[in-house]
């Protein structure tokens, strides 16, 4: 039976590599040269689909991925539905942030409950932020470069991901709050978890050996 493992481009296959190495999977092209969406592996029972990080958990939630490596961020903004997620492979590990422009007085803004216009490209776990803050929020959903909003007015906040904190020393933002750690997951479907078990189960423990510590 043929194990078809969803991944995304970037730092999640980068990170990827060495767990798929301990299964003994061996990719048989990358994915940043190759424009081809379903790549080959050294084992004619497992493939690999190349799609964006956000639509991994889909793929999988529907049987068209047996198995996926997704984010926390990811995997909150899903739901999560039809989805085991078995384990933490602590790869792509950053932090879920609230950050300000230098200069803007959050702490000012909220003990004086403004409302707060906050961009971001995780709409779910912003909302649930400051809601258990209560904190009155406009959100105002983004795809991408997130720290531009409060610097052209868009937004007073942002909610997104740090890692270096270069990309926000870059725009002159500061942190203001830790919201969650993130860390990959792997994900799998269900129902292929019974239907394919011996050979999931084998890869699940391969992986489970191999997480970086
Ligand atoms: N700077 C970072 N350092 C470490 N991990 C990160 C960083 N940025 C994102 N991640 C993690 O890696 C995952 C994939 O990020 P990546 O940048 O490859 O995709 P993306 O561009 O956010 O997603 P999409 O293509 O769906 O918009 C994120 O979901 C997050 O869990
Ligand atoms: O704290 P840092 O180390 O600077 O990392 C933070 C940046 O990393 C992520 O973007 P990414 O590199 O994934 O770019 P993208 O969102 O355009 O894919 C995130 O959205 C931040 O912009």
């Amino acid at each position: 039976m043929t194990l078809t493992i969803a991944l995304s481009k970037g730092r999640i296959f980068e990170e990827t590599l060495p767990l798929l190495a301990a299964a003994g999977i061996v990719p048989a092209e990358a994915p940043e040269s190759s424009r081809k969406l379903i790549i080959g592996t050294n084992r004619p029972d497992v493939r690999l689909v190349i799609v964006r990080a956000s639509d991994v958990p889909t793929y999988v939630q529907y049987g068209a991925a047996d198995l996926g490596i997704a984010g926390r961020d990811v995997l909150i903004e899903h739901g999560g539905a039809g989805l085991y997620q078995p384990l933490d492979l602590n790869i792509a590990k950053c932090k879920m942030m609230v950050a300000v422009e230098n200069g803007f007085d959050y702490e000012a803004a909220v003990k004086h409950g403004a409302r707060l216009k906050v961009a971001t490209k995780y709409p779910q776990i912003a909302r649930e932020h400051f809601a258990a803050k209560g904190v009155h929020v406009d959100i105002i959903k983004l795809y991408g470069s997130m720290e531009l909003a409060p610097l052209v007015g868009l937004a007073d906040a942002i909610v997104d991901l740090v890692s270096t904190g270069g990309t926000l020393k870059a725009n002159n933002l500061q942190a203001v709050e830790h919201i969650i750690d993130i860390s990959s997951r792997l994900v799998v479907n269900q129902a292929a978890l019974k239907l394919k078990y011996d050979t999931i189960q084998p890869v699940l423990d391969a992986f489970a050996g191999a997480v970086p510590q």
